[in-house]
């Protein structure tokens, strides 16, 4: 589904990733671990196409992800659905309207701009947040919810663009353990009831075995591991964050 080849992204004289390959099957859910600045959030933004890369192709199914330009790329990352650390959600607005701007590529510009969401999208994104367990804080503004009901307005955002992937960096990074476990379960629901494939960058190995059936390890922009969760066993772990294991 989504092919990575020979990936490398350099910024000045650090080579954030170097020589990335890799391919990801519908309906993964794929834990990216690594150190803080393996490359971790490189790859994901690559993918989503927020940054470039130096070299290397990125396909998906047969399309050459990296060829997109103008409208075709605005849909591809209305596909490829990031979701970030800090949520990423507009404080002053409701949360309804938070996750309507999930809708705003298929609707007339004048609509977005004076929040006046057609009835089918309005609808879309109650859905969403009810999948979410989040109906009740509909019309609350975002800044007055909890860090972990945020990422999961954040999630039903993500949820209403009708994305094929959903390219998580580090969504639980700032929440406390308990809404950590909530946001992670509403991702494994997703991937589970839609199928939709999740690529989710983890700083924990604990979450990483607990949620995700195939890890690729990162360590200095390269790709040290890649398998199912089974086999990432101490020598694995070594490789990815080194002989000191986790940090
Ligand atoms: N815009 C940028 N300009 C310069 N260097 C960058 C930039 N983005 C990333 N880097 C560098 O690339 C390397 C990989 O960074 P990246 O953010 O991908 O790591 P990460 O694994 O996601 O880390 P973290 O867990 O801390 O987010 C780091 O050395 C980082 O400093």
């Amino acid at each position: 589904m989504l092919r990575i080849e020979g990936l490398t992204r350099r910024f000045g004289t650090v080579t954030a990733l170097h020589d990335v390959s890799l391919t990801v099957e519908e309906g993964e859910f794929i834990g990216v671990i690594g150190r803080s600045g393996a490359g971790k959030s490189t790859l994901l933004r690559l993918i989503n196409r927020l940054i470039e890369p130096s070299s290397g192709r990125i396909f998906f199914g047969d399309e050459d992800v990296l060829a997109k330009r103008g409208r075709a790329l605005q849909d591809w990352r209305r596909r490829a659905a990031m979701i970030f650390q800090q949520f990423a959600l507009i404080d002053r607005l409701s949360v309804l309207d938070n996750v309507l701007v999930g809708r705003v590529a298929t609707v007339p510009r004048w609509r977005s701009w004076t929040l006046a969401w057609p009835l089918a999208d309005r609808a879309l994104a109650i859905e969403a947040l009810d999948r979410l367990d989040m109906t009740d804080h509909a019309l609350k503004r975002a800044d007055q919810l909890s860090g972990g009901q945020q990422q999961r307005v954040a999630i039903a955002r993500a949820l209403v663009q009708a994305p094929r992937l959903i390219l998580a960096d580090e969504p639980v990074a700032s929440l406390d353990p308990r809404s950590t476990r909530a946001v992670m379960d509403s991702l494994a629901r997703i991937n589970r009831e839609d199928g939709l494939t999740v690529l989710c960058n983890l700083h924990h190995i604990d979450l990483a075995r607990d949620y995700c059936r195939r890890i690729i390890g990162i360590h200095a922009g390269r790709v040290v591991f890649d398998g199912p969760v089974e086999a990432l066993d101490a020598a694995a772990i070594a490789l990815i964050y080194g002989q000191d294991g986790e940090e």
